[in-house]
């Protein structure tokens, strides 16, 4: 029986990883995929994992009906065995519905990778309707880690180091970007609650000890 698996986790703990070593495992086994993503950092049309690997892909755009674009593939003669869909909290809910139907109506098995929520931890539209149709949700074993040393379990957004909670929803991005810039920090609850980043807790680490003060 088909299904449909949401794989995820935080930002930068192998999600696109495991979706390139599923492509490959069944490649190798002379089955062919259909991949989509949307807004990965190596551009358009593509599915990069930060181990280097990348591999071509359907970028999927605005208002694309998923199921129809497999029916027509199909129908032009063309194979399709399985689908993974990366960058899935980037999809709208309706598409997440249309890759539904394919594993119910097409029989294909489809695996989705995604982050579960924003950087002010509330969930993507897109990863809140595969929690909801998912036959499976795998949370990603390999955990990343926060500054701390704790399981990082949340996506914190950060300019010049320092969290912030404004801003769009969607801003692509990395966890390794410079720091002037938009960028990305895995945290535990407990620091994402507190705001406390690498750079906040380094700082406040080296901020001068208050004195005591002497009565006498
Ligand atoms: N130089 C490296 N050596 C070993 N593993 C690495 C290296 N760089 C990244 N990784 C691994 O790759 C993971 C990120 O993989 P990726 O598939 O890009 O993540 P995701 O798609 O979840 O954001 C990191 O958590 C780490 O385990
Ligand atoms: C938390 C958060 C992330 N994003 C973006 C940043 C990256 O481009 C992707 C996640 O990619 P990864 O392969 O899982 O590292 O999502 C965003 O747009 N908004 C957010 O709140």
């Amino acid at each position: 029986m088909s299904e449909l698996v949401f794989f995820c986790g935080t930002m930068d703990c192998g999600k696109s990883t495991l979706a390139l070593q599923i492509e490959h495992n069944r490649s190798a086994r002379g089955l062919v995929g259909m991949i989509f993503t949307r807004n990965d950092r190596a551009g358009e049309g593509k599915l990069s994992s930060r181990l280097g690997l990348v591999t071509d892909a359907v970028e999927v755009e605005d208002g694309a009906d998923l199921y129809a674009h497999l029916v027509d593939h199909l129908s032009q003669g063309r194979r399709a065995d399985y689908v993974i869909a990366d960058e899935a909290q980037f999809l709208a809910p309706e598409q997440i519905d249309q890759l539904a139907r394919v594993v119910d109506d097409l029989d294909l098995d489809v695996y989705a990778f995604g982050i579960t929520t924003d950087f002010r931890s509330k969930l993507f539209p897109g990863s809140q309707r595969l929690v909801e149709l998912a036959d499976r949700v795998e949370v990603l074993q390999v955990e990343a880690l926060c500054w701390c040393g704790a399981r990082a379990t949340h996506n914190a957004r950060t300019v010049g180091g320092v969290m912030v909670v404004e801003g769009a929803q969607v801003v692509v991005g990395d966890v390794t970007g410079s720091t002037d810039e938009i960028g990305y920090e895995v945290l535990c609850r407990r620091h994402h609650r507190r705001r406390m980043t690498a750079a906040t807790a380094r700082a406040a680490a080296l901020a001068p000890d208050v004195l005591p003060v002497s009565s006498g």
